[in-house]
């Protein structure tokens, strides 16, 4: 039984359940506007308790992180019992259940993917934050095959900016970093690269470096930095990869020399761009005339009001209209008392 949300209807036509973690579920569904899918993550207050603040966290930093390879926020819609997040939707799912179903991946293959992490843990750092949990099943795969980066429930901004550290010890045990586990303070940017070299060992082997039912056990194995490089990673990758998990930060490679590393930059000749390709300053013409003509504004009311970027529906119709356009699909916005089973007439 799909239950209904007052809040959604007309704006999203709700379907399946397709994720479900401890607060929060997130359910496949279709912006009515656009007919776009989309993800729209629903957390309950009741249930969230002292995790409320995480939520705050997360929307603050979507709604600021706008790039290729991070996971779109389109609308936030806020009740006085629940939040919910309307999220870009990646139809081919986690890139931990990737990796599973083909045991472990070629350098080539493992090399895109992790081009595009960097470029997303690059841009992320680049505006002040850390996201402090990555891990392959924060990071899903778009109908491209491109990835797309999420969770941003424990990133963090330090004060002041990424030189200042941090003290909460946070994240998945097997992806933390040695300072981290130890309880010391650290840098949000220093333990975001310990992750990302985890991540390319479970790329390129199938499983974790460090592994241990037992936590204090796991903790000593991290700590130690010792762990096994199977015979068939190559003398670049097992360079790269070391180079990422030294236990001690100030020897851990930075994001700056990650981005130029021979294993990156091997047949791409390229260092990897962590730019964002989105222009928010930018309009674009397509979308903003036909908002206009669909609410019956002016282009230059329809710019002031799109730019204001409130995370309403408008801006989540402006976005989808956008990602249409990117798809070569038609700028259009489904009328409101038109059947739509045909193409749009043209006007
Ligand atoms: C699993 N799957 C299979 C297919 Br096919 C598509 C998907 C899928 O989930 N697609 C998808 N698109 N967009 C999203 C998702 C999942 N998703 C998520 O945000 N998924 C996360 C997954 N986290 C990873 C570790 C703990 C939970 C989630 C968070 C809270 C509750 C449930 C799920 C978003 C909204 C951003």
């Amino acid at each position: 039984m799909t239950s209904s949300y007052s809040e959604l209807r007309g704006l999203y036509h709700l379907r399946e359940t397709i994720g479900s973690g401890g607060f929060a579920k997130v359910k496949l569904a279709y912006h009515a506007l656009t007919g776009e899918k989309v993800a729209i993550k629903i957390m309950d207050k009741k249930s969230l308790g002292e995790d409320l603040p995480r939520v705050k966290t997360e929307i603050e930093a979507m709604k600021v992180l706008c790039h290729q390879h991070i996971c779109k926020l389109f609308q936030v819609i806020e009740t006085d019992t629940k939040f919910f997040m309307v999220l870009e939707y990646c139809p081919e799912g986690e890139l931990f259940d990737y990796i599973v179903s083909k045991d472990r991946l070629e350098e080539d293959e493992a090399r895109i993917f992790f081009r595009q992490i960097v470029s997303a843990v690059g841009y992320i750092h680049s505006q002040g934050y850390a996201h402090r949990d990555l891990k392959p099943e924060n990071l899903l795969l778009d109908e491209d095959q491109n990835l797309k980066l999420i969770d941003f429930g424990l990133c963090a901004k330090p004060k002041g900016g990424m030189e200042n550290h941090l003290y909460t010890c946070c994240g998945s045990p097997a992806y933390a970093a040695p300072e981290l586990v130890s309880g010391k303070e650290y840098l949000g940017s220093e333990a975001d690269l310990w992750s990302m070299g985890i991540l390319l060992y479970a790329l390129l082997c199938g499983y974790l470096p460090f592994d241990d039912e037992k936590i204090p056990q796991l903790y000593r194995k991290i700590q130690s930095g010792k762990y096994e490089s199977p015979t068939w990673l190559s003398e670049e990758s097992k360079d790269l990869i070391a180079m990422m998990l030294k236990v001690d930060p100030k020897r851990r490679i930075t994001v700056q020399q990650l981005i130029k590393h021979p294993w990156l930059t091997k047949s791409f000749n390229i260092p990897v761009e962590w730019q964002s390709k989105y222009k928010r300053k930018v309009l674009d013409d397509d979308c903003i005339t036909e908002l206009a003509v669909h609410y019956g504004k002016t282009k230059k009311e329809m710019e002031t009001t799109v730019s204001e970027w409130k995370y309403d529906y408008l801006t989540a119709t402006y976005f989808l209209l956008f990602e249409k356009k990117l798809k070569g699909r038609p700028v259009r916005l489904f009328q409101k008392n038109r059947s739509n089973s045909h193409e749009d007439t043209p006007r």
